[in-house]
């Protein structure tokens, strides 16, 4: 037996983190092993999501690490969780906080997957020895493939750190960020797939524009966004560097790319980021 995490909240982001924990592969040390739950429990607000819950861990077969998983509908379980993920929307974590507070109380380390609460509006509502740590994280995470930024509490301890990084890595990859960053990672990494959406829903009707039949843009559209982001990723080249491999002079990609300047989809990109930061800084705020 190592510990009890408690994942209160499992709906979309809930989930993700649950899944990522559930099915990471083995430990390969003693000292590894112990930074995974033996046990998980999730707790839902309704009856039907804490059911929805328990069909997917069914879906996953058995962990490599987790021993077991129960999966509860709210109110206030009795259990000794030492530690919290919680990922209820923004405008739910103020009652969530009060109404779980035996919960709450009994945890070493809180995890909270909210967009907008600062850790420090979070601490105040708990014990003081308590840590809490912020994970900024997107949907991707459902599939492994999501990004995750990590920002701790001054008195997280580095034990604490190093078995957040261990789990929270298995969402695709985590990164640790002063908390000051923690607003524009919820624009970039929370909202940054329906940006690439957008691009990739942009594309896909170019193509249905130009001719080419909806399914193949859609399939077509996809692939050159993974691709690309894959040669991004395989050489570390700086994007510019790579973009103009792709224009020849006097050739029709640097013609695409200044119609698209002129239309503003660069600035308008970097504008969207900075409004989805202002607002995101708001969210904690809705209570
Ligand atoms: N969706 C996204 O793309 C992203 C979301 N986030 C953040 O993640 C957090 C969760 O968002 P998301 O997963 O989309 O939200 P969901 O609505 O999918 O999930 C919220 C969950 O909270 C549960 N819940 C609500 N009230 C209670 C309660 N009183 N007791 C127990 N459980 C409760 C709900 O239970 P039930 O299922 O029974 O209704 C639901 O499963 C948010 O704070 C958001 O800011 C961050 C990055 C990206
Ligand atoms: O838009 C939202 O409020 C949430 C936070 C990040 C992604 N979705």
């Amino acid at each position: 037996m190592t510990y009890t995490l408690a994942i209160l909240g499992c709906g979309t982001m809930g989930q993700a983190v649950l899944s990522a924990i559930y099915n990471a592969p083995k430990a390969d040390s003693p000292e590894k092993e112990a930074q995974y739950p033996s046990k998980i429990v999730t707790i839902n607000n309704s009856a039907s999501g804490a059911e929805k819950v328990q069909k997917l861990v069914k879906g996953y077969g058995s962990s490599p690490n987790v021993s077991t998983v129960s999966c509860l509908a709210g109110p206030q379980p009795d259990l000794d969780a030492q530690v919290v993920v919680v990922a209820t929307k923004p405008y739910q974590l103020e009652a969530v906080l009060k109404s779980y507070s035996k919960l709450f109380e009994q945890a070493s380390q809180v995890i909270s997957l909210a967009a907008g609460w600062t850790i420090e509006q979070i601490q105040l509502q708990l014990p003081k020895s308590t840590s809490v740590s912020r994970v900024m994280t997107n949907t991707p995470a459902k599939y492994g493939w999501g990004s995750a930024v990590i920002s701790h509490s001054p008195n997280t301890n580095s034990d604490q750190k190093e078995r957040s990084q261990e789990l929270f890595q298995h969402l695709g990859m985590c990164v640790e960020l002063p908390e000051r960053n923690m607003d524009a990672a919820t624009a970039l990494v929370g909202s940054g797939p329906a940006f690439v959406l957008l691009m990739m829903e942009s594309m896909m009707e170019g193509g249905i524009k130009m001719g080419i039949p909806l399914e193949e843009s859609r399939r077509l559209a996809a692939n050159v966004l993974e691709g690309t982001s894959k040669m991004a990723a395989a050489t570390g080249a700086h994007p510019s560097v790579l973009k103009h491999q792709v224009c020849t002079p006097g050739g029709n990609t640097i013609a695409g790319l200044c119609t698209m300047e002129d239309r503003g989809v660069k600035s308008g990109i970097v504008r969207g980021i900075e409004e989805a930061t202002r607002v995101a800084a708001q969210l904690g705020k809705k209570k």
